[in-house]
């Protein structure tokens, strides 16, 4: 547990992250596709081909909403977090929740500036939450493109908080992700697929090294018997579920996503994803089939429903 003496709020409250700039071309959006487990089932998938072929060219590839969390990649550049005024351990941290709007289709290729900004920040006792927000504008036109929030849980850096009240700062309404409540009744559609064994060692080429999950003695620092999933991997999986079953595969049709991860994956274990409809959002949750546990759960705002529904 942290000391009270060894964080300074106002540090780190006013702390300005640089811009940064993230530019794709399409191998980078099919090998994120590949990495999330597109055609992973089948290579001839009509749903899922277009994220990885298409007959026009490479540039008519589609890219999962998904994507854009990689955007502020460059932030992270070996899994530590810049957080000054904070102590913490980076071995120990762990992706919490992840928080998307798409305003607008993101294109198949681009360059996209990155205004980055701390959001939220939690005393949890046990752990310290940063919450990091990165809105993306296509560099050319200028364009508000989306917005990410990443939530970090920080295990063993809570418990600094100077007074009785536990320190909690945040930017934007509560009410913005609300926590999900999952229905009782029985999902509308179920999908089942298989991580692989080396999903963990595929996804990192989107540009996510941090030796947690490819480096089995960093995963046992880190509390686990082997390197774990990318958590954005496992949300990748989910919402490309949600896509193929919902929005007959079609990738714009997602406004927002929400995910909280609930528990760690193994590379190779099997993912069920669950979706129940609400009016246009879906509720979800992931479950490791092998470990019948919940890894992951959320709502995902569609812009309409499919005619085909
Ligand atoms: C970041 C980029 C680097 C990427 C790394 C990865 O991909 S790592 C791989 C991917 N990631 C993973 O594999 C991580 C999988 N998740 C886990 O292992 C666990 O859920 C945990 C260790 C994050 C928290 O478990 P626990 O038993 O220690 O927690 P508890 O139930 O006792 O609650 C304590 C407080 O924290 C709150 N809170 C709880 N959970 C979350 C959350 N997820 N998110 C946010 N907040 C959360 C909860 O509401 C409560 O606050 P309240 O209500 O008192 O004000």
């Amino acid at each position: 547990m942290a000391d009270s003496s060894e964080f300074n709020a106002e540090l780190l409250l006013s702390h300005k992250y640089p811009e940064t700039i993230y530019t794709y071309t399409e191998r980078d959006a099919v090998i994120y596709a590949l990495g999330v487990g597109a055609c992973g089932r089948s290579a001839v998938d009509v749903d899922e081909l277009k994220l990885v072929y298409h007959e026009n060219g490479q540039q008519f590839v589609k890219v999962l909403p998904t994507f854009s969390a990689l955007f502020s990649l460059k932030l992270m550049p070996t899994g530590a977090l810049d957080l000054p005024g904070l102590e913490y351990d980076p071995r120990l941290l762990l992706h919490g929740q992840q928080y998307i709007e798409i305003y607008k289709p993101l294109p198949s290729n681009g360059s996209i500036r990155n205004e980055v900004s701390l959001a939220g920040f939690h005393d949890k006792g046990k752990a310290a939450i940063a919450e990091i927000e990165t809105r993306s504008y296509e560099k050319e036109s200028g364009e508000l493109l989306c917005m990410n929030r990443m939530t970090a849980f920080l295990r063993g850096a809570g418990g600094f908080s100077k007074s009785s009240q536990p320190f909690s700062y945040s930017n934007y309404p509560k009410n913005q992700v609300p926590a999900v409540k999952i229905p009782k009744t029985q999902p509308f559609k179920v999908f089942e697929d298989s991580t692989q064994p080396s999903q963990a060692l595929l996804y990192r080429l989107s540009g996510d090294y941090n030796p947690l999950h490819s480096d089995p003695m960093v995963a046992k620092v880190a509390g686990f018997s082997r390197p774990i999933l990318h958590g954005l991997c496992t949300l990748g999986f989910a919402v490309r579920a949600i896509i193929k079953c919902i929005c007959r595969g079609d990738p714009d049709m997602v406004k927002n996503i929400s995910g909280r991860f609930l528990l760690h994956v193994y590379p190779g274990e099997a993912l069920i994803t669950e979706m129940w409809l609400d009016g246009t959002r879906v509720i979800y949750q992931a479950k490791v089939k092998e470990r019948n546990r919940t890894v992951l759960s959320g709502f995902v705002d569609l812009n309409r429903l499919a005619s085909s529904l």
